[in-house]
């Protein structure tokens, strides 16, 4: 079995990994953190665990217990994994982050958008993003994952077969994104409120959100040169989910959009391409660790639209933790992650 420790048990993410990791055969809970529920059963603050993990509680954070793991998720607010990521590699655990300390490949630009200093840039250069649609061979030898965000793991599955082939302009693409309201986290806050969230909806970074550099990050990869992008977050009345509306100008006859997605993910486990002429619901992903896509050309026109949802909580984040720890030690990569989404 492999031992595994999450820091940060008790928000919307770390309860997550809980949850799809009960099912995991290759996988034991060593030690679970929280520094504010220290001591409490696990099943206690989240009853849908009752009769799977009784005898874990959590802990205060110690590197001692967390070293002691063959691989160790960071499930907690940018800035922790910096502090504690290079003690456990150098003692031989793994780390799977979450969060985004080591998504972007330049320190100075984490910091500018982050508004600190990177607290761990000797890190940077062996971190492996992990989005296994482009990056699963670098998984599979990788110490250090940083899991993309949720917002930039819809954008760029969606986009990456148009962007790779070259078939639409860089310099002009929109991702209109709504998100569900667990995408802020567990922590109170003003926006989060049901009087606040509920029958609304509004954008907000319009001019400028911190997944902005991640999605040209990866995009500019899959275009080989920069991407202009514009990018608008909005929340929705929704408790999960994320729903990508992506434009792009063609750059010419396109050939077979349908087919060339399908190609593009036919090996994909966790990317299914609708049938031609789909609208993917947000609730057709939920619970799963699944991005559903869906490619237009509204009149046959010089405009491609795609439409990406995924469950935030799932392929936007803890799902596509557990798919990064299958691949880092060889396990069949559905493992924990086949159970399908709920719905309605
Ligand atoms: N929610 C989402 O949809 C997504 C979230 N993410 C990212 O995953 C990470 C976790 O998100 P989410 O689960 O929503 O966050 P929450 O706010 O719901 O939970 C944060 C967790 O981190 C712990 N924590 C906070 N500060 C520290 C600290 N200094 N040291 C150790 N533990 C700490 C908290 O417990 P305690 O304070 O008791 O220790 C809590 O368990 C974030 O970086 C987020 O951006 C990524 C993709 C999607
Ligand atoms: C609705 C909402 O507030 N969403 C968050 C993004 C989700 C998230 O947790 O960001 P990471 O994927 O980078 O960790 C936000 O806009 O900041």
């Amino acid at each position: 079995m492999i031992k595994v420790g999450i820091v940060g048990g008790t928000g919307y993410t770390g309860v997550e990994l809980l949850r799809l990791l009960a099912r995991h055969p290759e996988v034991r809970i060593e030690a679970i953190t929280s520094r504010s529920e220290a001591d409490l059963p696990v099943s206690e603050l989240y009853p849908n665990l009752r009769g799977h993990y009784d005898d874990l509680a959590f802990s205060d954070p110690d590197p001692e217990r967390l070293a002691a793991c063959d691989a160790v998720f960071f499930a907690t607010p940018h800035g922790v994994a910096h502090g504690l990521a290079g003690e456990l590699l150098g003692r031989g655990t793994r780390v799977i982050d979450l969060s985004a300390d080591f998504r972007l490949r330049d320190a100075q630009e984490w910091a500018s958008w982050y508004g600190q200093p990177h607290g761990a840039p000797e890190l940077l250069e062996e971190a492996v993003y992990g989005l296994p649609e482009v990056n699963r061979s670098r998984i599979r030898e990788a110490r250090l994952i940083a899991v993309p965000g949720c917002y930039p793991t819809a954008v760029q599955l969606g986009l990456l077969p148009l962007l790779e082939a070259g078939l639409i302009d860089p310099d002009h693409v929109i991702a209109d994104c709504k998100s569900g309201v667990t995408g802020a986290g567990r922590g109170a806050k003003v926006p989060s409120l049901l009087a606040e969230a509920s029958e609304s909806m509004k954008a907000y970074g319009a001019s400028g959100h911190r997944h902005l550099p991640e999605i040209r990050q990866g995009l500019g990869d899959a275009a080989g040169r920069p991407v202009g992008l514009t990018f608008v977050p909005h929340l929705t009345p929704m408790i999960r989910g994320i729903h990508a509306t992506l434009y792009g100008r063609l750059t010419g006859e396109p050939g077979d959009l349908q087919a060339r997605f399908e190609q593009r993910f036919r090996d994909e486990p966790f990317v299914d391409v609708m049938p031609a002429g789909s609208h993917p619901e947000t609730r057709s992903v939920k619970g799963a660790n699944i991005c559903r896509l869906a490619v237009h050309r509204p009149g046959d026109g010089d405009t491609v639209v795609v439409l990406s949802v995924i469950d935030n909580l799932v392929k936007g984040a803890s799902g596509q933790a557990i798919h990064n720890l299958n691949l880092m030690f060889g396990l069949d990569e559905n493992a924990g992650l086949e159970a399908p989404a709920l719905m309605p």
